[in-house]
């Protein structure tokens, strides 16, 4: 990571609002990320949500996690025209579309395919609106199980997580409406997930659902949740899950998919978990995109929020 553009403490000071929830504030904004910011010439300010914007600061620019509703009660659009230079990062309009699984998705599908030899693309899937019982038939023929059913909204809450894997036509029937179904694709057990915020762009490894055999996927039935997924795993004695031997993928391919999903979305600070086909190292999935995800859980994400906010006080600055 590239060591932050200022060194010294600043003369100059910015007022960055925050606008996040209690989650995201015990996890994003402890004294570690306040202190370097302080000492880099930013002053994090919180934005009282019940209070429209007009009403406080002035601010050099805001960040914020917050929902829809949230906005109307800040005023935000009154805000907006009397800063014509967008102090807001990112347009809510366009933060709406990652709170629905199927839009979540479209701008990896409008992206270019070709990365640094390799391709990026995203797991055939299925949006079921209503009527999924009047669908089964059509699905058990276009899908190949196992596939994971998601909760089409992405709203914050604890059930928009709640994933299951689905074995055959009879878990298709457990299934709820509205929902996305997609191909599971066996990866090797890890999921690489890139951060972005603005022009930086880093990877983590984390681990992931283990790979399903075709031999253990025509044994298992119905339906089962992630929770339970360890009882499903095949350890082969050699460490398949063992996540430091995994390569990471190449530098250039994390740093240029990063940019044009920036580019492509509109947004400046997100997350993709992008996994590997075992079959294909060559072939990357994108299989979830989040806004303001957990940057905390970065090595030194300190430095990597503070260089963005100098990015985006700076380039203001000079407009
Ligand atoms: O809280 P954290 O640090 O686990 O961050 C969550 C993200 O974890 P990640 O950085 O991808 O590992 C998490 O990412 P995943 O969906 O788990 O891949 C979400 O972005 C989650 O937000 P929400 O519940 O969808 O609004 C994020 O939760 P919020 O903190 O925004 O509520
Ligand atoms: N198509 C897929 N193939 C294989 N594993 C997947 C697929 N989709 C999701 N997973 C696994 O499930 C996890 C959670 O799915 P994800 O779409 O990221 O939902 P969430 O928004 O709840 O994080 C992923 O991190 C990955 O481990
Ligand atoms: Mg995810
Ligand atoms: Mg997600």
């Amino acid at each position: 990571m590239s060591e932050p553009a200022t060194q010294a403490p600043q003369t100059q000071r910015y007022r960055i609002g925050y606008a996040l929830p209690p989650k995201k504030l015990q996890n994003f904004l402890g004294t570690s990320l306040v202190d370097y910011a302080k000492h880099h010439g930013i002053d994090l300010i919180p934005i009282n949500p019940n209070k429209p914007l007009t009403q406080q600061g002035p601010f050099h620019c805001i960040i914020h996690k917050l929902q829809p509703q949230d906005w109307a009660q800040l005023n935000l659009d009154h805000y907006s025209s009397k800063h014509p230079y967008g102090p807001i990062i990112d347009p809510p309009h366009l933060i709406e579309r990652l709170r629905n699984r199927s839009s979540m998705l479209e701008a990896v599908t409008h992206l270019q395919t070709s990365f640094r030899n390799c391709t990026v693309s995203v797991p055939k899937q299925v949006i079921v609106d209503t009527n999924l019982a009047n669908a089964i038939e059509q699905l058990s023929s276009t899908l190949r199980f196992p596939v994971i059913a998601k909760p089409l909204l992405v709203d914050g809450t604890a059930r928009s997580h709640e994933l299951r894997l689905v074995f055959d036509r009879e878990g298709l029937e457990t299934l709820h409406a509205p929902v996305v179904l997609q191909e599971f694709v066996n990866h090797g057990g890890v999921v690489f997930k890139v951060y972005v915020a603005g022009e930086h762009v880093t990877c983590v490894k984390r681990r992931s659902l283990p790979d399903i055999t075709d031999e253990k996927a025509k044994t298992l039935k119905g339906t089962v949740p992630f929770s339970q997924i360890s009882s499903l795993t095949v350890e082969d004695g050699d460490g398949v899950n063992d996540i430091d031997r995994v390569e990471t993928p190449p530098e250039g391919l994390v740093t240029d998919l990063g940019r044009a999903l920036r580019e492509a979305m509109g947004l400046n600070l997100f997350n993709v978990d992008v996994i590997r086909d075992a079959k294909d190292y060559d072939r990357y999935l994108i299989i979830d995109v989040n806004y303001f995800p957990g940057y905390s859980k970065l090595p030194c994400y300190e430095l990597f929020i503070t260089d963005f906010l100098l990015d985006c006080v700076r380039n203001k600055a000079a407009e």
